[in-house]
């Protein structure tokens, strides 16, 4: 049997599986409560925590021999078409210096390179979040010498687009969709003949606000707060990638949690997570002008899609534009196995990333 470990570090969670000729073996999803998070200084000081997380699972099913890959979920990076790239020397300096931003995904190639070199086997990522297929006009921001970026849950958004188009009897390739991936951060993209031509980036400021992200906020009162507070870039960006949204509402950044308390009729939590939905949903809303209307679908997934309360509040919004899809939790495992698999198997060639072209 060979075997490929798939690992994905999400901004509340650490996902393991194994899969072997197709077949998942086994997985394990560990969530993180915001104090667990907590106790380290970012992203990166979170290697070692993680890699023990996923060291007791492999342990645990004893097949360290039958490894043969590990492939991981892949990070901010430079604009890079979508694919399996090996990890090599260029990329974990991107992803350990942070360069293009900090992320739990960043984790992903560092933490598939730590595994492949003690077994001495390759390591990849696949479709990482920075994925870029953005048509020209979603490139604008509004101000000269600021563009736009594609930042998303690219390899989800794909996966899950796939198999909605192929539920309708279509392919992806021919036709539009709109994914809202709900997680720890949010990410709404617009999908159309096969690539995902705009998505509104949470991790940057954009778009509704999340368990742990700000979203879009008012400009100048932010601006206000930065310069009364002396904050640095670095400060500036904890907030509104980490500490704001539900968490700065709320404390909590578990969807369980909040709707425990909703049930126990606390109406601030229903307040503020019915205002993350209202929020998803007006990206929804602005994705299918982008499309001009014509949607095929709008597939909504990520952890909180598993909760009925939060799927009604956004289909109440947006089921008049299309049929609303739902796909709780994430294909990425799946996905990002496959894509390593392909490679293996002598299907695709591992990319490079050292020397792909930047998407401009
Ligand atoms: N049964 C459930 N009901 C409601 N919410 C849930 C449920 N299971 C998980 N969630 C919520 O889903 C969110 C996490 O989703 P997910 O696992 O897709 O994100 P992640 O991988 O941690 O982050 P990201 O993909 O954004 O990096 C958490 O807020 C979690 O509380
Ligand atoms: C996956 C990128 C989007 C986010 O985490 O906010």
């Amino acid at each position: 049997m060979e075997a490929i470990l798939v690992i994905n570090p999400g901004s509340t969670s650490t996902k393991t599986a194994i899969f072997a000729d197709h077949k998942l073996v086994a997985e394990e999803t560990l969530r993180h409560s915001v104090e667990e998070i907590a106790q380290f200084d970012g992203v990166i000081s979170q290697t070692e925590f993680r890699y023990k997380i996923i060291l007791s699972f492999v342990e645990k099913l004893e097949m360290t021999d039958k490894l043969v890959a590990v492939v991981g979920r892949g990070g901010l990076l430079k604009p890079i078409p979508g694919g399996t790239y090996a990890v090599g020397e260029e990329m974990l300096h991107d992803l350990e210096t942070e360069k293009y931003n900090t992320h739990a995904s960043n984790l992903g190639g560092i933490l598939a390179n730590e595994f492949a070199k003690s077994l001495n086997i390759p390591a990849f990522i696949v479709d990482p979040v920075v994925v870029d297929e953005m048509k020209p006009l979603a490139r604008i921001s509004g101000l000269k010498g600021i563009d736009r970026r594609s930042v998303g849950h690219a390899l989800n958004q794909k996966a899950v687009s796939r198999k909605a188009t192929e539920e309708l009897g279509k392919t992806y390739e021919t036709s539009s969709v709109i994914v809202a991936h709900l997680g720890g951060g949010i990410s709404v993209g617009a999908h159309q003949n096969g690539k995902m031509v705009d998505v509104i980036n949470g991790l940057d400021g954009e778009g509704p606000y999340t368990p742990e992200r700000s979203g879009s906020l008012p400009l100048i009162d932010f601006a206000n707060l930065i310069i009364t507070e002396n904050l640095e870039l670095g400060d500036v960006k904890k907030i509104i990638a980490g500490n704001a949204g539900l968490k700065s509402y709320l404390g909590e950044t578990d969807l369980r949690e909040v709707i425990k308390r909703i049930d126990q009729g606390e109406e601030d939590a229903k307040y503020y997570l019915d205002g993350m939905c209202y929020q998803v949903a007006k990206s929804i809303g602005e994705l299918a002008v982008v499309l001009e209307g014509k949607v095929d679908a709008i597939c909504l997934t990520g952890g909180a899609i598993y909760s009925d309360y939060i799927l009604g509040q956004i289909s109440q919004y947006v089921e008049w534009i299309a049929p609303v899809k739902a796909y709780p939790g994430e294909m990425e495992m799946e996905a990002l196995y496959e894509g390593a698999a392909r490679v293996l198997a002598g299907e695709e060639k591992a990319l490079d990333y050292g020397s792909v072209e930047i998407v401009k």
